[in-house]
C-alpha cells in the first residue's frame, strides 16, 4: 500500500472477536510483535483529505489533531475543513454523478469486489488504525473491517439485483413499468464508534445504486476514512465519486449545513446522536431531501425466569462491553425477574472480572478506553446521578487506575425508571440492572422510551418469545441472543431512533428513486 507502513504480522486460519464474535482473519495476531512498529511511528502520512480524486489541505491550512484515546498522544493532524471546501467536493459529486450513474451494475460490482479485496488483504492494517484512533481492541478492530468490507462484497451483489417491474395496466391502451434510478448526490455524516463499518455500509449501497458521495467522519477517527479512499482510488474509482471532507468538532456544523442545504445534494445519511439528527432532519427539510438516520438507542435486556441464566450472561456481556458500551445497539437497560435476580447479578459479576481494560494494541485486552474524557463524564454524571437516587454500585463504578479515558466495566443494581441511566443511553461500560415481576410490567417499562433502536430478550417460553417479540417496540430483536449485527440483516430503528436500513438486501433502497413509466400503445 502506498500510504501505509507495511507491519508484518503472522496471521493464521480464522477466528472471531471475543466480543463481537464477528470474523476476524488472524486467529492469533502478534500484538507484541506490532507495538514496537506502530508506537514508533512519529506521524501518520495521511495529512490531506480527499476531494475529487486528490488529496487536499484546507484553503486557510488550518488543521486540527487527533489523538489516541488510550494514550492521549497526538497521532496527527489533518485539514480542518469547512463551508468551501465542502462546496467543491459537492460540486465533483454532481459532476462525477453523470458518469458513474451511467457505468453499468457489472462494473459497479467489480469496483466494490475489488474494493472488498483490498480491505481485507490490508485487514490488519487497517484494524491498526481503527484501534489508534478509536481504542478499541485489536481483534475487535480485525472484526469490524471484516463487518466493514462486508458490505462492500454483499452491495457488490446486490449491485446487480436493482430490478424494475411491469404492472398490470387498468387500461388496454396503456402499460406500466417501473424503474429504480440513484437518488444523486449522497452526504453522509459517520460516528467514531465504528470508524471504518460505518462508513462501508452507507458508501456501498450508494456506489451501488449509482449515486456518488461526499463524506465527513467523525473529528475523533478520521483516518480509516482517508484509509478508505486511499482503498477506494487503488480499486480504480474514479474521482469526484467518494469524497472525504475532514474537520473538527468545531467545523462540523458548518461542514453538516452544507450537506443538508445544498440543491445538488439529493440525500442525507447520518449515524450518530439522536439530537444532532434532528438538527439535520431540518435542514435538510429545506430542500426536502430523502433521509437515512441511524440514531440512538436505549436498549432493554430482559431476562425472564424461564431463560438460561448462564446464556443471558453471556449475552449481556457481549451486547453491553462491545466496544465499552460504545455502540447503539448496546444494552442499556437490563430488567431481571425478581426470582433470578441476585442469581443473575452476581453471574453478571463474575463475567466482568474476566474482561481485561486496557491499550487495545495489547495482548488480550478486551476493553479499550472511551472514545474522550465528555464520554468518559457522561458516564460519571449517569453513575452519580443513580447512586444519589437510591442505585448501587456493585462492581466498578470509576475511572480506570490506567487513567486517561480509561472506565471500570461497572454493574448497577436496584435502578429505577427514573434514573438518567435507565432514560438515556450511557453510551459506556455500565450495566443497569432493574428489577421486575411481571410481563405487562416489564413490557411497559422496556417501550416507556423516545428511541426504538434493538431489544433484547432470553426466555425459554415459546409463547412468551412470540408475543414480547411482537410487542417490543424496536427495530431490531435478539432473541436470546446478545450479538444481532451482521451484513446480511437490516439494521435500523424506530421511533426517534431513526428513519430507514442499512446493509441487508433492503439497504441499496436508501439510494434509490422509484420511477413509473406510463406508455401509452
Ligand atoms: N447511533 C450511534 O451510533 C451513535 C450515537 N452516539 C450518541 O451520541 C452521544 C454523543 O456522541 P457524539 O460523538 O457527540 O455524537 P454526534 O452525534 O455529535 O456525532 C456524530 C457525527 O455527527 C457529527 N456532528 C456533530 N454535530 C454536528 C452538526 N451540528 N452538524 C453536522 N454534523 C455534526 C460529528 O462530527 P464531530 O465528530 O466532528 O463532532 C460526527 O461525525 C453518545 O454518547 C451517544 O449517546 C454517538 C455516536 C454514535
Ligand atoms: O453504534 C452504531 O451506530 C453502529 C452499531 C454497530 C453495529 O452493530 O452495526
Amino acid at each position: 500500500m502506498r500510504l501505509f507502513t507495511r507491519w508484518l504480522v503472522r496471521v493464521h486460519g480464522s477466528a472471531r472477536s471475543p466480543l463481537t464474535h464477528l470474523p476476524v482473519k488472524s486467529s492469533v495476531i502478534n500484538v507484541s510483535s506490532l507495538q514496537h512498529d506502530v508506537r514508533a511511528m512519529s506521524t501518520f502520512k495521511y495529512d490531506k483529505a480527499y476531494v475529487n480524486g486528490k488529496w487536499i489541505a484546507s484553503k486557510n491550512n488550518a488543521t486540527f489533531e487527533v489523538r489516541n484515546p488510550a494514550t492521549g498522544e497526538v497521532i496527527g493532524s489533518l485539514p480542518d475543513m469547512g463551508h468551501e471546501e465542502t462546496e467543491q467536493a459537492v460540486q465533483a459529486a454532481y459532476k462525477a454523478f453523470y458518469s458513474w450513474r451511467n457505468t453499468t451494475a457489472k462494473e459497479r460490482s467489480n469496483f466494490l469486489r475489488r474494493w472488498f479485496n483490498l480491505q481485507m488483504e490490508n485487514q490488519t492494517e487497517l484494524a491498526k488504525l481503527i484501534t489508534l484512533e478509536n481504542g478499541k481492541p485489536l481483534a475487535d478492530a480485525a472484526g469490524e473491517v471484516a463487518y466493514g468490507a462486508g458490505f462492500c462484497e454483499w452491495f457488490s451483489e446486490e449491485a446487480r439485483r436493482v430490478y424494475g417491474e411491469t404492472i398490470p395496466s387498468p387500461s388496454p391502451s396503456k402499460k406500466i413499468v417501473v424503474i429504480k434510478q440513484p437518488v444523486g448526490v449522497a452526504g453522509m455524516i459517520t460516528p467514531w464508534n465504528f470508524p471504518n463499518a460505518m462508513i462501508t455500509r452507507k458508501v456501498a449501497p450508494a456506489l451501488a445504486a449509482g449515486c456518488t458521495v461526499v463524506l465527513k467522519p467523525a473529528e475523533d477517527t478520521p483516518y480509516s476514512a482517508l484509509a478508505l479512499c486511499e482503498l477506494a482510488e487503488q480499486a480504480g474509482l474514479p474521482p469526484g465519486v467518494f469524497s472525504v471532507i475532514t474537520s473538527s468538532r468545531t467545523n462540523a456544523a458548518q461542514v453538516g449545513k452544507v450537506l443538508c442545504e445544498h440543491p445538488l445534494v439529493s440525500k442525507i445519511s447520518f449515524t450518530g446522536s439522536t439530537i444532532v439528527g434532528k438538527v439535520l432532519l431540518k435542514q435538510a427539510a429545506k430542500t426536502v431531501k430523502r433521509v437515512s438516520m441511524e440514531l440512538g438507542g436505549n436498549a432493554p435486556f430482559i431476562v425472564f425466569e424461564s431463560a438460561d441464566l448462564n446464556k443471558a450472561v453471556q449475552g449481556a456481556v457481549a451486547s453491553k462491553f462491545r466496544c465499552s458500551g460504545q455502540t447503539c445497539v448496546c444494552a442499556n437497560r437490563f430488567f431481571v425477574h425478581s426470582t433470578i435476580y441476585d442469581k443473575f447479578v452476581e453471574a453478571l459479576i463474575d463475567a466482568i472480572k474476566k474482561l481485561k481494560v486496557g491499550d487495545g494494541l495489547e495482548e488480550g485486552i478486551t476493553q479499550g478506553p472511551l472514545i474522550n474524557i465528555r464520554a468518559v463524564e457522561k458516564v460519571e454524571t449517569h453513575i452519580s446521578d443513580a447512586v444519589c437516587k437510591g442505585a448501587h454500585v456493585v462492581i466498578g463504578g470509576r475511572r480506570h487506575e490506567l487513567g486517561g479515558a480509561f472506565f471500570q466495566p461497572t454493574v448497577v443494581t436496584d435502578v429505577t425508571k427514573e434514573m438518567l441511566c435507565a432514560r438515556q443511553e450511557t453510551f459506556g461500560p455500565v450495566a443497569s440492572v432493574i428489577r421486575f415481576k411481571t410481563e405487562e410490567e416489564v413490557l411497559a417499562l422496556a417501550n416507556m422510551t423516545s428511541t426504538g433502536l434493538a431489544g433484547y430478550f432470553y426466555s425459554n417460553d415459546i409463547s412468551q418469545i412470540w408475543r414480547i417479540a411482537e410487542k417490543l417496540e424496536v427495530g431490531m430483536v435478539g432473541i436470546n441472543e446478545g450479538i444481532i449485527s451482521c451484513v446480511e440483516a437490516p439494521f435500523g430503528g424506530i421511533k426517534e431512533s431513526g428513519i430507514g436500513h442499512e446493509g441487508s438486501k433492503y439497504g441499496i433502497d436508501e439510494y434509490l428513486e422509484v420511477k413509473y413509466l406510463c406508455f401509452g400503445v
